[in-house]
């Protein structure tokens, strides 16, 4: 065995290439929550007080438990006007049908999207699982969808080439915990500090592990403070089992592969390798009560990828089916034209580092990104204008010959006056951003 359950062995682990150069992943907040999918939209994580004002007022719509739990706020009033005060969460498990679900379906998307792994919930802090776990009945094969919805999922995915990776939320268990949390201390402080839930969780990942042999192992927010002990036999079993395996940051600062960040962009990590998760709109589950309007545009999908990549990051977006098992059009619509942009534009994307400049804001309003492989330098354009317009770029990073673009767009490119200039030729109005390589 090439890892011993010590963190010293466990600190010899490197983050596998492949996890490296696959740049884009699919998260999947999916569960009972689904049912309800209802919350407030109240803004983006990191633009509200981690106070009452955020938990009372939650947008993540997997939070649905806790913010009826509150007492007050619109989910509350939401909940009791449309199920009644006395309708307790668990009994969303006989509304929660998956009828029309196609794992086939979703991971023929994924795939399209230019994904290369996915990361669905197997059980967020409701406690839901969402495979056959011996260690709880409930799950989704138990009660509601009837199904080993990881199973199904797993399988569909590997199918179409893509890894598949498993979140898990060890730190919370609504279904173990009855309190409203309501603030950011009583979230990493659950009275559910028992060795009994700290081996109930252990057991599962180990279960999750095993079943699985998940490509990441992505828990999070915390782990129990009573199982970290337990966390150089779970890393050193998950590594001697799953060679390429990684895991992410959200175990008590106990050992991470990579760093994560959600939403909020901050600076950027550079040297070590992340990952950016968040949603199209303000929630990861699925919330009826938001519109087109709550979600990044097309585009901006786009630039998100690009500005996480030039930065030596991952992003993994995240997709928030409806209780049915479809998956709601703008969602939908994102991921195809992204995958659209990544059909002509994935050599600037996958298996790139970041150049020794990633990112500049032009005079004339275009941000410009770099990335770079082996043999070439890629010069991503965001907001380009329609049309022909003239890119000025000072002191360039670079002096190499101008190789292509990528796409039907024209471009000349010149130095002049120790400027790089570029004239964009026939862009189309709306252009997602346009890419143009250089030769070593
Ligand atoms: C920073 C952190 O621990 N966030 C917890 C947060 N993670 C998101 C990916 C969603 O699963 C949220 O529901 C969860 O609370």
């Amino acid at each position: 065995m090439k890892f011993k359950p010590e963190m010293d062995s466990i600190r010899t682990h490197t983050v596998p290439q492949w996890y490296d150069d696959c740049k884009l992943g699919i998260f999947i907040h999916w569960g009972l929550y689904s049912v309800p999918a209802w919350a407030y939209p109240s803004g983006k994580l990191g633009t509200i007080p981690f106070d009452e004002r955020w938990f009372a007022y939650n947008p993540y719509a997997e939070w649905y438990c806790n913010s009826v739990r509150a007492g007050f706020g619109p989910t509350y009033e939401h909940h009791v006007k449309t199920y009644g005060a006395d309708f307790d969460y668990e009994s969303f498990t006989d509304l929660w049908k998956a009828e029309r679900w196609d794992p086939a379906q979703w991971a023929e998307l994924f795939k399209k999207s230019g994904a290369r792994y996915v990361i669905p919930t197997t059980k967020h802090h409701d406690g839901f699982c969402l495979w056959n776990t011996k260690y709880t009945d409930y799950n989704s094969y138990q009660k509601g969808p009837g199904r080993d919805l990881m199973k199904e999922l797993c399988d569909a995915v590997r199918s179409e080439g893509m890894r598949f990776g498993v979140y898990y939320s060890g730190m919370l268990n609504w279904h173990v915990t009855h309190n409203a949390m309501m603030s950011d201390y009583e979230v990493h402080h659950p009275n559910n500090i028992t060795n009994g839930y700290a081996d109930f969780a252990y057991n599962q990942m180990m279960e999750l592990v095993d079943t699985f042999e998940p490509s990441v192992l992505w828990n999070d927010l915390d782990w129990p403070l009573k199982g970290l002990d337990d966390l150089p036999y779970l890393f050193a079993h998950y590594y001697n089992t799953v060679p390429e395996g990684v895991v992410n940051d959200r175990w008590h600062d106990v050992w991470f592969d990579y760093k994560t960040k959600e939403y909020h962009r901050g600076d950027k990590f550079l040297e070590q390798k992340w990952e950016c998760c968040q949603g199209m709109g303000l929630s990861f589950g699925y919330n009826q009560v938001e519109t087109d309007e709550h979600y990044v545009s097309h585009n901006e999908l786009i630039t998100l990828l690009i500005d996480t990549v030039a930065y030596n990051g991952n992003l993994l977006i995240n997709v928030g089916p409806k209780a049915d098992g479809t998956i709601p059009e703008e969602q939908e619509s994102r991921l195809l034209y992204l995958g659209k942009w990544m059909e002509v534009n994935s050599p600037a994307i996958y298996s790139t580092k970041p150049f020794s400049r990633q990112k500049e804001e032009l005079e004339t309003g275009e941000i410009v990104y770099y990335t770079q492989n082996d043999s070439s330098i890629f010069l991503l354009v965001t907001n380009p204008k329609a049309g022909n317009s003239t890119l000025r770029i000072p002191e360039p990073a670079f002096s190499c010959d101008y190789r292509k673009t990528l796409g039907n767009f024209g471009a000349n490119v010149a130095i002049s006056e120790g400027n790089l200039v570029i004239d964009l030729l026939d862009i189309p109005a709306g252009s997602a951003p346009v890419v143009l390589e250089f030769t070593k």
